[in-house]
């Protein structure tokens, strides 16, 4: 500035190319990233510190808006490995992204692209400059609000307009979002997990045959089915008993998923509850777990702000041991209403929730964490042998 130019007054707040307005009237402004247009879902928040490109992916995000409290997301890029919705139709997974910081140049050997291009390729609105412990603080005083969430590079908003449709979005209590993320054709899965300098491998002699209902599973889990010797046929979410038993499976998967569990149930109960009748030995995870819990009778219930990071505990009540767990639910199933068949085996350490169940006949067992993480913490994975021990011991039988 020249000696002689009268000073400004100083800094001018740059304008907002982007919003998310609360149902609750909120507005919250910040900077537009990835794609331009309007979003609408409900807000939760995560707070993982790594691994944002799996969360982003994670089918049983679908109609959800992310919140990362940790402020520095993009600082690793993306690749073309990291993704882990199954059904690659569409760009399956949140709908849009709430952060701290500005995403930055990439600074990883495996980034092959920045998150925001990435993020516009797969239609996924994003905005940053949000105080995001704020907002989780919001939610966890008063719960997970639905919201709309605008991305318009000239920053004119009708904020009216955006207020009246956040108030109007439908509850999330009651969706049954399976039908836009579950594969819609049978897949034969053999990739393992990945290593260095490797990449990912090929099961290639299986000892056991798992059919995986896909209600919006997630590549990682997969692959370790198949790590602990296994080959996968995944199947569309509505595969009848009758076909899935056809396929003469060792085991059935019941997968993680997005949604309400309760709407989700009306087609998949009838199938897990002929599947326990026919002591085929069973393994669910995380909406997987919530409708096993539904079959044998229990009920589920919405949660407050639901779980979603990588550091929760829990506590396996079969052998004492906590294992820090990698986590992303809005509902639980309801432990008291847990028929006498049926054991409580695992709860949360944070608030009781419960986190998993088995049947007394032993043939199927359930668990509301994700022992896949990916990411997150690898303490849950001897859950995928506790199904290889269940499927050998039915085999002997
Ligand atoms: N990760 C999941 O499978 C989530 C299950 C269910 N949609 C929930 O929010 O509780």
């Amino acid at each position: 500035m020249h000696a002689t130019e009268t000073p400004s007054s100083g800094w001018e707040e740059p304008r907002a190319t982007a919003v998310l307005v609360l149902a609750d009237g909120t507005v919250i402004k910040g900077f537009g990233l990835g794609a331009t247009g309007e979003a609408s879902g409900e807000v939760c928040f995560n707070t993982a510190m790594t691994g944002y490109q799996e969360i982003l992916t994670d089918p049983s995000y679908s109609g959800q808006i992310i919140t990362f409290t940790f402020p520095h997301i993009g600082n690793v890029g993306v690749n073309d490995e990291d993704i882990e919705s199954v059904n690659a139709a569409s760009s399956i997974g949140a709908c849009a992204v709430v952060l701290a910081a500005d995403i930055t140049t990439p600074s990883n050997w495996r980034a092959t692209r920045n998150l925001d291009s990435w993020l516009k390729s797969r239609n996924v609105i994003g905005i940053s400059g949000v105080d995001t412990r704020a907002l989780a603080a919001l939610i966890r005083s008063k719960g997970m609000p639905n919201a709309i969430i605008a991305h318009e590079p000239s920053g004119n908003f009708n904020l009216k307009a955006l207020e009246s449709k956040a108030k109007n979005l439908p509850s999330m209590d009651g969706l049954d979002l399976v039908p836009g993320v579950t594969s819609t054709q049978r897949l034969d899965w053999d990739q393992t997990t990945w290593t260095l300098g490797e990449g990912y491998g090929k099961q290639e002699n299986p000892n056991y045959h798992v059919v995986a209902i896909d209600y919006g599973v997630k590549r990682n889990i997969l692959r370790l089915i198949a790590n602990a010797g296994c080959k996968v046929t995944v199947v569309p979410a509505t595969t009848s008993a009758e076909d899935i038993l056809a396929l003469k499976p060792d085991g059935v998967f019941l997968s993680n998923g997005p949604g309400d569990p309760a709407a989700t149930g009306q087609y998949a109960v009838p199938v897990i509850r002929t599947l326990i009748a026919k002591k085929v030995p069973l393994f669910g995870i995380c909406l997987g777990h919530q409708m096993l819990g539904l079959a044998v009778g229990a009920s589920t219930t919405k949660m407050h702000q639901g779980h979603h990071g990588a550091n929760h505990p829990v506590k396996d009540k079969i052998t004492g041991k906590v294992e820090i767990t990698s986590m992303n639910h809005g509902f639980a199933v309801d432990a008291s209403t847990l028929p006498e068949n049926v054991v409580e085996t695992h709860v949360s350490l944070f608030d009781g929730t419960n986190c998993g169940i088995a049947l007394t006949d032993g043939m199927a067992f359930s668990v509301q964490h994700h022992p896949e993480a990916s990411p997150g913490p690898q303490d849950s994975h001897y859950l995928f042998d506790r199904f290889v021990e269940l499927m050998a011991k039915s085999k002997a039988a």
